[in-house]
This record gives C-alpha cells, sequence and structure tokens, in this order.
C-alpha cells in the first residue's frame, strides 16, 4: 500500500477486536481509532467518534500484529540439500550453519540488505508489524559489524550472535574471546541485544557464561538459544543472568520449568507491574522441520512462565516467517487456546523485547498489544474471529496490516 496517511483513522464494525491488554479484553462489534502512530480510542462501535479517515471492518477481527521477538535474517543462499536430508532421517547440528556464514560473506552489502528487506516484507505482509534479527553469519569482526549494520537499518531489535558457531579451524577458546573482545566492540553500535547458542556442537557453559558476562558490561540486553538439541546448561545460564529470553526450550527438566518459573515470582500480569522474568520463547516452525519434540508451552504457561511465540526465520531450522503458523501449530498441537497463542505471538513477544510497555507522552510506545497510548500496529483477519487461524490451517487469511498507524498491507 501507498499513499498519503491520514491524520486519524477510525476503523468500525469489528467483528472481533482482540487488545491482548493486560485486562485480556476482546470486544465484539468494535472500533478503534488511531491518530499517527498512536492509538486514540478504543471502544463499542456505536460509541465510535469521526476521524479523518472511515474505514467499516464488516465484521473482521482485528488482532495486534505479530512481534517476531526471534529470527536470523542477515543470511545469504539456502540449505535445501540440507532440509533434504534432515526429511530423509539425518538429524540437525550446528554445523550447517558454516555452509550459510560462506554463501552470507561472499554477498555484496547491497546484495545483503536486499535479501533481507525482502524477508521483512514478506513478513510484514503476513501481519507481523515488529521484528527482531540475530546477526550470526558473519562469525569474524568485519563481516559480523556489516550483518548489525544492515539489520539495523531494516528491522526493529537487533541481537548480536558472534556465537552462534565457532568457525571451521578457528581455535573455541580464541574465537570466544574475539567474541568478548574485538567483534562486540564492532557491533556495539548497532544491536540493543546478544545472544549464545549454548548447546553441543557449538558453545559450552563455560563459554557462553562469558558471553553473557562481556555483553552484560557492555550494557547489552541478554537472550540465550538453548535446550534444543537437549538438556543442557542453557535455561539455568539465561535464569542466573537474568536474560530477557531462552528460547527454543525443547528439552526441559522440572528444575528448569521451576526455576523459569520462578523468574516470574515478583511480577503481576494484571498490571504488567514488578520485576519481569525470562521469557521461554516457543519456535514451533522450526521443532517441526527439524523433528525435535515441540517445545513444552503448555507445561509452562501451567507453570507460571509468560512464553513467546516465533517464527526464527533462518535457512537452517526453519525457513518461514509464518507467525500464523506458529499460532496455528501452538493451538493444535501444543494445546493453548487460541487467546493463548496470539498472546504468545503479540505481547508475548513484546514482552521478550522489552517493548510491552511504552511512554504515552514523549516516546517509544508500546507493542504487541492495543490499548490507548500503544503504537497502531493491527492486523486484520480475513475471518471474524482470531479462531479460524486454528479453524482454517494454512489459509492466508491476512487481510490488512497498519505498522505504527501506516497502512501496510
Ligand atoms: N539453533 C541455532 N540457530 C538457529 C539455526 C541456525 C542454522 O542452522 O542456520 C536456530 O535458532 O534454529
Ligand atoms: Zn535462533
Amino acid at each position: 500500500m501507498s499513499g498519503t496517511t491520514p491524520a486519524s483513522t477510525l476503523i468500525t464494525n469489528i467483528g472481533e477486536l482482540m487488545t491482548q491488554d493486560l485486562e485480556h479484553r476482546v470486544l465484539k462489534d468494535a472500533a478503534i481509532v488511531f491518530e499517527g502512530e498512536r492509538i486514540s480510542w478504543i471502544g463499542p462501535s456505536h460509541d465510535a467518534p469521526s476521524a479523518d479517515e472511515m474505514l467499516d471492518a464488516e465484521g473482521r477481527a482485528v488482532l495486534p500484529g505479530w512481534v517476531d521477538s526471534h529470527s536470523h535474517l542477515v543470511f545469504a543462499g539456502d540449505r535445501t540439500a540440507e532440509f533434504e536430508a534432515r526429511m530423509a532421517g539425518q538429524s540437525y547440528s550446528a554445523g550447517g550453519i558454516a555452509v550459510t556464514t560462506g554463501a552470507t560473506r561472499s554477498v555484496s552489502d547491497d546484495e545483503l540488505t536486499a535479501l533481507v528487506r525482502g524477508r521483512v516484507e514478506e513478513a510484514v505482509s503476513q501481519g507481523t508489524t515488529y521484528l527482531e534479527s540475530k546477526t550470526g553469519y558473519g562469525l569474524d569482526v568485519e563481516n559480523e559489524a556489516r550483518s548489525a549494520r544492515i539489520a539495523a537499518a531494516e528491522v526493529d531489535e537487533v541481537t548480536y550472535l558472534g556465537a552462534h558457531l565457532v568457525p571451521a579451524g578457528a581455535d573455541p577458546e580464541e574465537y570466544t574471546d574475539l567474541v568478548c573482545g574485538a567483534m562486540l566492540d564492532a557491533v556495539l553500535p548497532h544491536v540493543r541485544w546478544a545472544d549464545v547458542f549454548c548447546e553441543r556442537g557449538a558453545f559450552t557453559e563455560d563459554q557462553s557464561r562469558r558471553v553473557l558476562t562481556a555483553a552484560r558490561d557492555a550494557g547489552l540486553g541478554l537472550r540465550v538459544h538453548g535446550n534444543q538439541l537437549g538438556e543442557g546448561p542453557g535455561v539455568a545460564l539465561a535464569v542466573e543472568f537474568g536474560a530477557a529470553s531462552v528460547d527454543h526450550v525443547n528439552y526441559l527438566s522440572d528444575l528448569d520449568v521451576k526455576a523459569l518459573a520462578e523468574t516470574w515470582a515478583g511480577w503481576d500480569a494484571s498490571t504488567g507491574s514488578g520485576t519481569k522474568g525470562t521469557v521461554a520463547t516457543c519456535l514451533p516452525a522450526c521443532d517441526l522441520s527439524t523433528r525435535q519434540p515441540l517445545a513444552p508451552g503448555r507445561e509452562l504457561i501451567d507453570a507460571g512462565v509468560q512464553i513467546a511465540l516465533a517464527a526464527n526465520c533462518n535457512p537452517g531450522t526453519s525457513y518461514t516467517s509464518s507467525m500464523a503458523f506458529c499460532v496455528t501449530t501452538a493451538v493444535l498441537q501444543m494445546h493453548l487456546s487460541v487467546h493463548e497463542a496470539v498472546r504468545a505471538a503479540t505481547y508475548g513477544g513484546a514482552l521478550a523485547l522489552g517493548r510491552e510497555s511504552g511512554n504515552d507522552v514523549d516516546g517509544e510506545r508500546a507493542v504487541g498489544s492495543l490499548a490507548v497510548g500503544h503504537r497502531a500496529d493491527l492486523h486484520m483477519l480475513k475471518a471474524p474471529s482470531a479462531t479460524h487461524l486454528a479453524y482454517r490451517p494454512g489459509i492466508p487469511l491476512t487481510h490488512s496490516v497498519w505498522r505504527a498507524g501506516v497502512r501496510s498491507v
């Protein structure tokens, strides 16, 4: 969509407005008004004020845009052959990251920018309005810095993942020193977060601890790829460091679940106040594509853990940006309710990125939920309710998308 953006927009006749706000309001026959990027009114259709632009939703559902808190968009090439081998029975290992690193290093800045931009457009066309991407296919100072710089120009949040794989021929301890030293310094102007792939075949507990310590000392927020391929120290490390999220979480011990739940004991979900814990980010498209057990989202929610759903778009384990697919899978196979799954893919992602609350006076607006003062990130479905996301699996249900008040689809 292009054209001028009206000063204010009113959408009436919304069949179901799933706000994902703190009261979990789901309004029928609702309306919403936004002025520029700010939501200024939500209520019953018949009470709606006037606006410059008036749109009739004709009974369709409106949700917050998806907040995709975990992706790896800065890459070139694909790994079709590896995927085919996996479907024929081979298991996933971290080693494939090296193939993508080679392809990524071989393209120009302009080519890499165009690839990232195309992936962002694909995500937005399916209802994603806030997007994180990691680096991690550069794996030397120059290429990690380039990946971070390109990502910063294209996505909302950038995570430094120099600790994705030890490049072939490098000494693991020396490479970890580089990740904690010159490479970190080089990416710092472009990133807000750091991550480490703490797993067999990637980084050990001790190396991961070093990476997290250096990143924290540099002022970055922390995230961890943990417990993807087996039980391991990832979750415990994320909790120890107060990471904003631990992602994958396929293989959890009872102690891991308990430790994650305890991080949320001081947070009040009804007001969003108190001390936030570590979000467990489930990546169901990745789990299916790698033939791993689905992350235990139901168990985590029941234990009191805040979870997020993310697409994990990358060429190795999850070559999709479809958040709707993740929501569908979470309902059909992880036993989340539709409301819980949509919440994890909107508010949950915002929690994982520290963007669930904002400042209505001067600034950074909350994303991932629809309330007055929040950012006007809206996803209208070609359906009367969010339930259709699970009820009609695989059907492209995005009707229109507003990102920060600007019509994008
Ligand atoms: N598991 C680690 N990193 C990515 C996959 C990377 C790759 O295989 O290219 C993930 O989140 O699944
Ligand atoms: Zn990942």
